[in-house]
């Protein structure tokens, strides 16, 4: 059996802004494997980006606990949340944030020279397709091949986890397609636990796992018997 990389235990979040409380998780329980590949549905405010975050290193849990392997993660102050991160987390969110004046190369080559054992630049862009345009400034790049530089920045320090929020959301079906191509691939060749949170709901179909949510609860889960493969997917 795969090994577990997240166990969540009555996980709970509230923010405060003066006067009013906003629960945003509700003593969520919930157990993550190794290897798979989660997709995150639900309304606006239902809590996805609250639980990646929390997840990611990103955010503090109100109570409840998080695990990390065997790692709580519910208990670890900043310093040891950015470690974690570093070392085993991978984030991809709508906006790319690459560097306009460096090449794609040269910011996936950012990462690296700071990693522990990460990969090459040039294997990490070959990963997404495209090597042949790592010399490209990303004002030379279409949004979906910016998207897939950003992947290959966030996986190329071999992250064991790779958190993606709304990664298509700014792109049309057939570049979306192609960005969840490179996830796919990625997720298939070096077996990173991957968890996409998205408001497209075709997207569910390359899941192992879909997890709907509601009220800051999971209301449902959907384990799929035959995943689909990016281009079979109707968008
Ligand atoms: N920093 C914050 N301060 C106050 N409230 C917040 C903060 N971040 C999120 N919330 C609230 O927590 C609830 C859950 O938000 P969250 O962003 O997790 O939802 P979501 O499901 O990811 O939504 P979306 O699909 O729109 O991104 C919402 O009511 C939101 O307004």
């Amino acid at each position: 059996m795969a090994e577990t990389v997240f166990t969540a235990r009555a996980l709970t979040k509230t923010y405060t802004s003066g006067e009013t409380q906003v629960l945003a998780l509700r003593n969520l329980d919930l157990e993550i494997s190794a290897g798979e590949m989660v997709v995150l549905l639900g309304p606006s405010g239902s809590g996805k980006s609250t639980l990646l975050n929390i997840m990611g290193g990103l955010d503090h849990a109100t109570s409840g606990q998080l695990f990390f392997r065997d790692q709580e993660l519910t208990n670890l102050d900043d310093r040891g949340l950015t470690a974690y991160r570093r070392q085993h987390v991978g984030f991809v969110f709508q906006f790319y944030n690459l560097i306009p004046s460096l090449t794609a190369y040269e910011n996936v080559a950012l990462v690296t020279e700071i990693s522990d054992h990460p990969m090459r630049p040039e294997e990490a862009l070959a990963l997404v397709g495209l090597e042949p345009r790592m010399h490209h400034f990303p004002a030379q790049l279409s949004g979906g091949e910016q998207q897939r530089v950003a992947i290959a920045r966030a996986i190329a320090k071999r992250p064991d986890v790779l958190l993606c929020d709304e990664p298509t959301g700014a792109l049309d079906s057939k570049t979306g397609i192609r960005v969840i191509e490179a996830l796919l691939s990625i997720n298939a060749q070096l077996g990173t636990t991957t968890l996409i949170i998205t408001h497209n709901a075709s997207i569910q179909d390359v899941a192992d796992r879909v997890l709907f949510f509601a009220d800051g609860q999971i209301s449902r889960i959907h384990k799929s018997e035959v995943r689909r493969t990016a281009a079979e997917l109707v968008w």
